[in-house]
């Protein structure tokens, strides 16, 4: 059998904290990570931002189109200025999550980018997921998996990204493939971020607490985060996923407090739900690499590490981009899709058998 084309593939990630749009190469065959290549990143504006924040919760693209038309604006420029590149794998922004509802809607139309990049573009690569009756979420881990192989990892390990929302990927890399029983076992943790983002939003005007320096000033109120455990969500067994909105419930719990202990206390939420998380896990992992924002948070890092048996760890310190790795996931899910092999599987979404999710769209030049 042939060996498999390697491609330079460009994903975009414009991720539920509404921060901006991630741009990141791989070159991969879709199994293997074969180079990381170069990154970018295109902040929203602050008018912007508020555009979006103004989608969230929406369904029909009618009641969308001044999103739909930042999300293509920030892309296009995010994703225009690299080289050689064969294939986009393009997320677009959640609006809304309701997969045993009424879907899941990732604003953006994947053949609008094919025409003004002048490129081939996977896109909407959640619908076939929910469809088949999962989650459509998380799905990073298939990604998760090939950095596990890339690392050279032996024994079973975590990866942990706090983004907006948290989620996690247990990873056995001793399976030979991302879709085999007992690989992977994924899901989201919780909130993360976003409720911290809203709150010092809300009351400070300020876009994130950040490096902690609010929450470290301020103590985790026990009667709060108990009220939080309750939630229904963490007793569920996984695959399972939330939309970014799901625990807007947070900002009442801590609306008594202070600015530093409701701070405090959010971050102590985020990391308790990881705790909770971890006890799904089919053995614990000999390490939890960290990803996204929240790695950079350092209340979050102590509390994780006082909460958890095992050593956590920014993913820098296997040598991965924890800024970058989700927009590298959809890289790589791209050159899947564009193969025909599967990005979910039961365990990382409880779809009903492994599937391929996104669609293609080539520009006129190229033919449809
Ligand atoms: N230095 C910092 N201190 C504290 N928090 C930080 C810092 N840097 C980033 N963050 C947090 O991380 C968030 C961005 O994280 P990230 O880019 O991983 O989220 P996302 O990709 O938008 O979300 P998701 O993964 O849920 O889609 C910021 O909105 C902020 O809350
Ligand atoms: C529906 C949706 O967009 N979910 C996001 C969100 O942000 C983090 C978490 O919730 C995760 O489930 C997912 O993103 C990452 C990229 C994923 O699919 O792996």
């Amino acid at each position: 059998m042939l060996a498999a084309k390697a491609v330079k593939a460009l994903g975009a990630m414009s991720g539920t904290s509404l921060d901006g749009v991630d741009a990141a190469v791989l070159l991969t065959d879709g199994e293997q990570i074969l180079e990381f290549g170069t990154t970018g990143y295109r902040a929203y504006s602050d008018a912007e931002r508020d555009v979006l924040r103004a989608a969230l919760g929406k369904w029909q693209e009618d009641d969308c189109s001044a999103a739909h038309e930042v999300v293509i604006k920030a892309h296009h420029e995010a994703l225009s200025g690299f080289q050689d590149i064969e294939l986009v794998g393009f997320h677009g922004q959640t609006l809304a999550h309701d997969p045993k509802g009424r879907g899941t809607h990732q604003l953006g139309d994947g053949a609008a980018l094919a025409e003004a990049l002048g490129l081939p573009v996977v896109w909407d690569f959640r619908s076939a997921d929910v469809a088949m009756g999962g989650e459509g979420a998380p799905l990073a881990p298939f990604f998760h998996f090939a950095c596990a192989k890339w690392i050279g990892a032996s024994e079973p390990i975590a990866f942990l990204n706090l983004g907006g929302v948290g989620n996690l990927t247990w990873v056995d890399p001793g399976k030979a493939k991302p879709e085999e029983d007992g690989a992977l076992l994924a899901f989201d943790t919780g909130p993360a971020n976003a409720p911290i983002n809203d709150l010092v939003a809300q009351r400070l005007g300020q876009d994130c607490d950040r490096d902690g320096k609010l929450a470290a000033r301020g103590q985790v109120e026990d009667g709060a985060l108990e009220l939080f455990l309750e939630e229904a969500f963490f007793r569920r067994i996984p695959p399972k996923s939330l939309d970014r909105d799901d625990f807007s419930l947070m900002l009442d719990l801590v609306r008594e407090l202070g600015d530093a202990d409701a701070a405090a206390t959010m971050t102590g939420m985020a990391a308790t739900a990881v705790m909770l998380g971890m006890e799904h896990c089919p053995k614990p992992p000999s390490k939890v690499l960290v990803t996204g924002g929240g790695r950079k948070n350092p209340v979050m890092m102590k509390m994780l590490r006082a909460s958890l048996d095992c050593p956590v760890e920014p993913v820098e310190s296997v040598g991965l981009d924890g800024d970058m790795l989700e927009a590298q996931a959809f890289a790589y899910l791209a050159v899947r899709v564009a193969r025909g092999l599967p990005t979910s599987a039961p365990m990382t979404t409880g779809v009903a058998a492994p599937v391929g999710g996104g669609q293609i769209s080539r520009p006129e030049e190229l033919g449809a």
